[in-house]
């Protein structure tokens, strides 16, 4: 990675905004870019959705030293769209007044977030002077795309957008995931591991019409993209943002009441294999957009992280527990407003 491209463009701290629906591989993304950028000052904001903040444990837990504990902040329990004043302003006086000084801040939103709120955010006078919009990266979810579940029949959309590029959907899904894209400089296409070649070129193709002909789509198996083609991009994007047109552009103020966000407790469990399994009945049985949390295996020392996005559950103990911890198991779980809390609570349970 070039790290002069990190450095600040005219006196103003470069931030990357990765932006990406919900489970898309942001945080594995940021891991990844971390690994590449030793050479920089870097910090990271990551904002969450639900009220338990994984993804900035699960990034404080990679010990990256260009980027230590306290240049991570965490902004959970909504999405910084709809906080950017009370939240992300104050969060990036904190990082802007770090020593030593960062070269680039990276901004994980959270997966229902739209970013163009918070590109415009760089417009405001007091941001305006100090930091950049330097690229936005939309982190899209090669099966979840192949499989309609992010948008639903990928051909017929691709149809309907060719008739009429401004079409409005009501499917709450698809208008975050759309949005997200239409504010992107870069998309990278995550999990193609898991898409055979006929499928990684339909989602390709499915992307393309959302897309300026100078926006990039590039594959990133875990997260693996050179940080040259992802950062350091400087185009000022704050300067672009109202060209971008998104669903929500005539909105003075939006909700994300269309999606419901709640915790399970559970006690400790015997096997992980045990927690995966119920976890993926629970997918199956109910609309769980995203399950991500902590788990207490029985007799063991570790903290065990699982996360399903869509069918799929990963798990593995990614530290120990701490001494000022107690081992629990909680596990936030995202879903449309109206999902069903009480039966994903009996199978999680069972
Ligand atoms: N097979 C495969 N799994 C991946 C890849 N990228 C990410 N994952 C897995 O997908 C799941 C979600 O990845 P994250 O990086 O946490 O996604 P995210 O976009 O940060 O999620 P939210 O912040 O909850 O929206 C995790 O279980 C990852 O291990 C990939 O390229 N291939």
């Amino acid at each position: 990675m070039a790290d002069s491209a990190l450095s600040a463009t005219r006196g103003r701290v470069p931030c990357t905004i990765i932006t990406g629906f919900l489970g898309a591989g942001k945080t594995t993304l940021i891991r990844n870019l971390l690994e590449q950028t030793g050479g920089s000052r870097l910090a990271i904001v990551v904002n969450e959705f639900g009220d338990v903040g994984i993804d900035g444990e699960i990034l404080r837990s990679c010990g990256v030293e260009n980027c230590p504990q306290d240049n991570i902040v965490e902004l959970a329990n909504g999405c910084i769209c709809c906080t950017v004043a009370d939240d992300f302003a104050p969060a990036l006086d904190r990082i802007l007044a770090l020593e030593p000084k960062v070269d680039h801040i990276l901004i994980e939103t959270s997966g229902l977030a739209l970013p163009k709120p918070l590109v415009q955010a760089f417009q405001w006078p007091a941001i305006r002077g100090r930091v950049t919009v330097d690229g936005v990266i939309a982190v899209v979810d090669g099966p979840a795309l192949a499989e309609g579940r992010v948008a639903a029949d990928p051909a017929a959309l691709e149809t309907q957008r060719a008739a009429d590029a401004s079409i409005d959907h009501d499917d709450p899904v698809e208008e975050v995931f759309e949005d997200q894209i239409a504010c992107a400089d870069l998309v990278i296409v995550s999990k193609t591991d898991l898409l055979g070649e006929a499928d990684r070129a339909r989602v390709e193709e499915t992307l393309r019409p959302h897309l300026p002909p100078a926006v990039r789509i590039v594959a990133g198996v875990n997260g693996k993209v050179d940080a040259a083609v992802a950062l350091g991009l400087g185009l000022g994007v704050e300067d672009d943002i109202e060209n971008r047109r998104t669903h929500h552009d005539d909105e003075a103020d939006h909700e994300h009441d269309e999606f419901d966000s709640f915790v399970v407790e559970l006690p400790a469990v015997a096997r992980p294999e045990d927690l995966a399994r119920r976890i993926s009945a629970a997918v199956e049985a109910e609309n769980i957009l995203r399950l991500k949390g902590f788990a207490h295996v029985e007799g063991k020392p570790l903290r065990l992280l699982v996360q399903a996005a869509g069918p799929r559950v990963d798990h593995y103990f990614d530290r120990p527990w701490s001494a000022d911890e107690t081992p629990r198991t909680r596990l936030v779980v995202i879903g449309l407003k109206g999902i069903d809390r009480a039966a994903i609570e009996r199978i999680l349970a069972a």
